[in-house]
């Protein structure tokens, strides 16, 4: 059995990023950017006024007076010049008039038909924003996963589409002759298959397109089938057969086929019937069947694979620490990822595993927030002790 690090790193070298495409600003949220965005503009393209006021020249004492000569607003420049003893009527947004040094803002001024004057105890201002002080012409967004507000810089820079990564397409194939699909009526040794619904949801919110496809008998005949239907995908994933009982037959019906393996059996727990190679090619991952079992190696390592296949690096998941609220005892020879809860601590957060951590338990899975994560070997730990964990 290798370890759960080199067991990544193998997954790792199964995937290389995927090529590019070209979508409007309106579809590329959380799409990752595959190229630099460049700007085609300077922002603000012209000096601007922050605020609604008065633009004039100089720097005027209370009581000064100015004649008003014209108005600018957002979208409207002011075609003439500012000269001593004149003001342009100013909107926040618009080009700060030529001559014109400041803007005063309106509340610091009494009008008079065309005149204003300064009132004591106005501001210095100047309330100008300057030509490209937020960003010049052939400033770069590197590339990275959009969020909203990267979304806004790229629209003022002017640039309608974007370049990013194609999504991973993602198949994924349950196993077993026990499973049947939700809503559908299940014999009396059959149960509904669960767990392709949280893995196609997790890759979608990675990033990818999840494809379920039919649910694969115990036959070889069966797997074949539906591995056969995996054509287009980036990533393959079965879920189940993976362990050494007489039906787990995933790995030998993918060695028929030609599947390259990267590794099987890895020291973790729950997780330890985990195998992944090349599928005609393709990346596969098999999962084994039991529910936490086959979401934790989701997390571990379907998703930073999906995350590679996005072009966003190869790295393992971000742990985090907290203050374990209990005592523990020694681990065994799998690294053991326990299916805990989070609560506020003075400094770290306070992590409690749950008693029960049958990796066949959908319900404790979804009260936990956190995997805890105890390293294979460890000796038992005492409450107060800092350890690892993955938010989940
Ligand atoms: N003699 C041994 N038996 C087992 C070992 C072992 O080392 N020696 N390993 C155990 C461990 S650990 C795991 S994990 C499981 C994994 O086995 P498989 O990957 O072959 O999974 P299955 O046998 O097909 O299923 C296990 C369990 O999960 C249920 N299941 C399967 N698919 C789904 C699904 N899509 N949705 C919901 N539930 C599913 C299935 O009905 C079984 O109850 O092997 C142990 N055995
Ligand atoms: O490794 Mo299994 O995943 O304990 O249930």
């Amino acid at each position: 059995m290798i370890t759960v690090d080199e067991a990544l790193a193998r997954c790792f070298a199964l995937v290389s990023p995927l090529g590019t495409e070209t979508v409007s600003l309106r579809h590329a949220a959380g799409r990752v950017l595959a190229h630099p965005a460049i700007a085609r503009r300077d922002q603000p393209p012209f000096a601007a006024s922050a605020m609604d006021g008065y633009a004039l020249q100089g720097d005027p004492a209370p009581g000064d007076s100015f004649t008003l000569i014209g108005e600018a607003g957002a979208g409207h420049a002011f075609r003439g010049q500012v000269g001593p003893g004149q003001a342009v009527r100013i909107f926040t947004g618009a080009p700060i008039p030529d001559g014109a040094t400041r803007v005063v803002i309106q509340e610091d001024v009494d009008r008079h038909a065309d005149r204003i004057t300064l009132r004591a105890g106005a501001d210095s201002g100047p309330h100008i924003r300057p030509l490209g002080q937020d960003f010049r012409a052939g400033a770069m967004l590197t590339p990275r996963r959009l969020r909203p507000h990267d979304l806004a810089l790229v629209a003022a820079m002017n640039l309608p589409e974007v370049t990013v990564t194609r999504r991973p397409v993602v198949a994924i194939i349950a196993t077993g002759d026990e499973l049947v699909m939700p809503g559908e009526d299940p014999g009396p040794d059959q149960i509904i298959a669960s767990n392709a619904f949280a893995l196609a949801a997790m890759a979608e919110a990675e990033g990818a397109e999840a494809r379920l496809l039919p649910i694969a008998r115990d036959t070889e005949a069966e797997l074949f089938t539906v591995l056969s239907m995996t054509e287009g995908a980036d990533l393959i994933v079965t879920i189940g057969g993976a362990s050494v009982g007489d039906h787990d037959l995933v790995g030998r019906v993918a060695e028929s086929m030609g599947m390259e393996r990267a590794f099987y059996k890895i020291a973790m727990r729950p997780g330890k019937p985990l195998m992944a190679g090349r599928l005609r090619g393709v990346p596969m991952l098999g999962l084994p069947g039991n529910p936490v079992s086959s979401i934790v190696c989701g997390h571990l390592f379907l998703l930073p694979m999906i995350r590679a296949l996005l072009g966003l690096g190869e790295h393992p998941p971000a742990t985090r620490r907290a203050e374990l609220a209990c005592d523990l005892g020694p681990t065994g020879p799998r690294s053991h990822y326990m299916r805990a809860r989070l609560s506020p601590g003075t400094g770290l957060p306070r992590i409690t595993p749950f008693d029960r951590q049958d990796s066949a338990l959908i319900t404790i899975l979804t009260e936990a927030d956190s995997l805890l994560i105890r390293p294979a070997g460890d000796g038992p730990i005492a409450a107060g002790t800092e350890v690892d964990f993955l938010p989940i």
